[in-house]
């Protein structure tokens, strides 16, 4: 049978185009998009999101320095910086559409589904393809209760027009606690309603609890143990929250960061048969489906390593070379380090502090209190705390968490010295500029 396209990728988001660009050259390649090109990350993920980060970090740091020279703290001017992130964002869709373009890549708007194992509907058409990829993404989750209709997202926070006297986000995942920093710092106040007594429940609890406590500092209100019970939309903007826990708090937005949930309902993957599993569609080692012309990646995906941009890339490029047989192997995921971009940040990779602990035998854990290292001193981030994780037997770094300012330097650091398995010889054998965070590195073996 001949198929219009060698490979059809649903999605154009980071892992549908990593698809895309790896298969191109030898392939007649179709992707279809029912949104914004570029997906999430650079649209109203990540990318956006930093922007308004890098703003009130640059204030925080003006803070720290009160009494090194710079006394007047300065006021974020939310429009002014909304703007300035979408003097950014508004290009990224025919930025993006035009990368497609100029590499001859076939690519429509529209919602895909599928007729059958080949075959997809796009609007009125359809069209046919050796394999398909499904890379749709994810999607907040909206907690099912009453008045839910009032609840904002993500999305709608990272282009507000303007910043609400008084926010609440639902959840106290990397959504909640990332944007809940920046609305403070932005002077907004804010709560966060956590179901349980654990906020970023993937990193260990001691830096958690230190990163709660100095965002307590900052005035968000920590309502921990508490379900929201209902929503009750008011008039102006206001909403009242009404919870299993306290009096009910009126506020002007609510947000919910409960997770996110795959996009697979429009797929029509129950009609031709695809497992999906909790949290995503199920595949092997080769990011198959069980259905054999059809293969899954990214945050679309159930797994257990995070849903996060670089993975999205590494599985894109995986099923590109297996689909042009320049790979057999399973895919292989090196360590993948994870930061929240909390002011400061929190960040870790590799073996975690709770493995680490389980195998006293195996791994040493080694605790910085570094707030005093000159590196930290300079920028008065009295907290900073490291912990790293060595192999007892080769000697070699393993994991490391690391709470401080700028942590994703440090932090991509100690990944490559973990993806390249570099002894503790070799990690000291060169020369990083001095002084910066990279010649600390050292001090850490
Ligand atoms: C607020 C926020 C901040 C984040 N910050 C970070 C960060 O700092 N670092 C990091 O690494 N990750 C971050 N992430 C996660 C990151 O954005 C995702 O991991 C990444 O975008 C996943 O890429 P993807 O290609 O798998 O999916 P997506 O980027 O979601 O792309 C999927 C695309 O598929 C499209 N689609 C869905 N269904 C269909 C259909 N039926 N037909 C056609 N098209 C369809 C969607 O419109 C979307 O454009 C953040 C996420 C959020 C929400
Ligand atoms: N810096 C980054 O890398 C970054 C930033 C943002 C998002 N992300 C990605 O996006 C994903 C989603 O982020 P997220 O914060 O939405 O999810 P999350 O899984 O990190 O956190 C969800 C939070 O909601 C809580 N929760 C779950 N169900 C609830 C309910 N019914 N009521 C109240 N609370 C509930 C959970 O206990 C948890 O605290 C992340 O896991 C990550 O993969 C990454």
């Amino acid at each position: 049978m001949a198929f219009d396209y060698d490979t059809i990728v649903i999605g154009g988001g980071p892992g549908g185009l990593a698809v895309a660009y790896g298969l191109n050259k030898h392939q007649k390649v179709l992707v279809v998009e029912g949104n914004l090109w570029g997906g999430t990350c650079p649209n109203f993920g990540c990318d956006p999101k930093k922007m308004l980060y890098g703003v009130v970090e640059a204030k925080r740091q003006v803070a720290r320095y009160q009494t090194s020279g710079l006394p007047a703290e300065p006021k974020v001017d939310w429009s002014a910086m909304m703007a300035f992130k979408r003097g950014y964002t508004e290009k990224i869709p025919t930025g993006t559409e035009s990368g497609l373009k100029g590499a001859g890549i076939d690519h429509i708007n529209g919602i895909a589904k599928f007729i059958d194992g080949h075959t997809l509907k796009v609007g009125s058409q359809q069209i046919t393809g050796q394999q398909i990829v499904i890379a749709t993404g994810e999607t907040p989750n909206i907690p099912d209760i009453p008045g839910n209709k009032a609840f904002k997202t993500s999305t709608d926070f990272l282009d507000m027009d303007r910043l609400p006297q008084k926010i609440g986000f639902v959840g106290a995942g990397y959504v909640a606690i990332e944007l809940a920093n920046i609305a403070a710092e932005a002077g907004a106040e804010v709560h966060i309603f956590q179901h349980n007594d654990r906020l970023l429940r993937n990193f260990p609890q001691s830096y958690t609890e230190r990163l709660k406590t100095i965002l307590t500092d900052k005035g968000i209100h920590f309502h921990m143990n508490t379900n929201v019970t209902a929503l009750e939309a008011g008039a102006d903007d206001q909403v009242k929250v009404v919870t299993d826990n306290d009096d009910p708090l009126v506020l002007n937005a609510i947000f919910a960061a409960a997770g996110r949930r795959p996009n697979l309902d429009q797929l029509n993957l129950d009609g031709i048969g695809i497992t999906v599993a909790n949290q995503g569609v199920k595949v092997d080692e080769h990011l198959r489906t069980n259905v054999p012309s059809v293969y899954a990646i990214g945050d679309a995906i159930a797994k257990s390593v995070p849903k996060l941009t670089p993975v999205s890339g590494i599985e894109g490029r995986y099923v590109a070379s297996f689909i042009q047989g320049e790979t057999t192997a399973p895919i292989h995921y090196p360590a993948i380090p994870h930061t929240v971009f909390a002011g400061p940040e929190l960040a870790q990779v590799g073996v975690s502090l709770a493995e680490a602990k389980k195998e006293p035998e195996r791994y040493v854990i080694s605790d910085h209190s570094v707030g005093a290292w000159y590196t930290y001193h300079r920028i008065q981030d009295k907290d900073a705390h490291v912990t790293t994780i060595m192999d007892k037997a080769s000697g070699k770094l393993v994991g490391a968490i690391v709470l401080a300012v700028n942590a994703e330097e440090l932090i991509n650091d100690f990944s490559e010295l973990i993806t390249h398995g570099t002894s503790a010889k070799d990690a000291t054998d060169w020369t990083p500029v001095y002084p910066s965070v990279t010649s600390d590195l050292g001090y850490f073996y």
